[in-house]
């Protein structure tokens, strides 16, 4: 049995990461891996509740954090520990980055409590001393503002995140270029102005240099 592996989609509303999602579920399948497709917050019944509510009711900055990190304490016990386990693929749209670019960036929240978060809720027992869970790769969608605005405005209704301003999308932006910037093995910046093709040859070739798909993709 190939050994798992847990890859997350970052980036700003709009990037194109749900996109890319299912293409690259249906590539590794078509390759014999065995995929998990989930989301954050979500994933669980009971995470995708708190999702409900983080998304359309009003709170304040340390209610956000909190809840965010509920959902994924409980993602992580139920669906992805157990995935990585069975020796799966877990594809996540959206991880703990998101939290430190959209409360800790965006919102103001102090990054040393979201580290103390993370710390306290991605422990591994099963991995080495003060190891946490985290992707082995973040592919993250990097993509001006005002592109990811302009593709959403036919998109979709927004929600309480996407209905945001550019100052908040920009200090979102920043985030990311910030995380990626303290783990740069672990995330992959795809440029994800070009087109849909393009962003996909930049997803593709950042797995195959890994080892976890063959070269031969449609
Ligand atoms: N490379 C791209 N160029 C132009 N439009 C795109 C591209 N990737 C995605 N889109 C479109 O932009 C919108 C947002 O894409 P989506 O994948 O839902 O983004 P996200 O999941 O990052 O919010 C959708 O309408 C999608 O069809
Ligand atoms: C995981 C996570 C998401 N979010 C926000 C970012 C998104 O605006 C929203 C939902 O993410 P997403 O699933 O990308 O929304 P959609 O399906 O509409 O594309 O939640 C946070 O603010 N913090 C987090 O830790």
């Amino acid at each position: 049995m190939a050994s798992g592996f847990f890859i997350s989609f970052e980036g700003i509303d709009g990037a194109g990461k749900s996109s890319h999602i299912a293409p690259l579920a249906k590539a590794l399948r078509a390759q014999g891996h065995v995929v998990t497709v989930t989301r954050e917050p979500g994933g669980t019944a009971l995470a995708e509740k708190l999702r409900t509510l983080l998304l359309h009711d009003e709170m304040d900055a340390l209610t956000e954090v909190l809840l965010v990190f509920a959902a994924r304490r409980d993602h992580l016990r139920c669906v992805i520990e157990p995935a990585l386990a069975r020796g799966e693929v877990v594809l996540c749209d959206r991880f703990t980055d998101a939290t430190f670019a959209y409360q800790g960036a965006g919102r103001g929240f102090s990054p040393t409590i979201l580290a103390l978060l993370e710390q306290w809720v991605q422990a591994q027992p099963d991995l080495p001393d003060s190891t946490i869970r985290q992707p082995d790769v973040t592919l993250w969608f990097d993509l001006p503002p005002a592109v990811a605005a302009a593709r959403l405005v036919d998109a979709r209704q927004p929600d309480r995140f996407e209905a945001l301003n550019q100052d908040f999308f920009a200090r979102v932006a920043q985030g990311y270029a910030d995380r990626a910037a303290q783990d740069p093995h672990r995330f992959v910046r795809l440029d994800a102005a070009q087109t849909p093709t393009a962003v996909w040859r930049q997803l593709l070739a950042a797995l195959v240099c890994r080892g976890w798909l063959d070269e031969a993709q449609p």
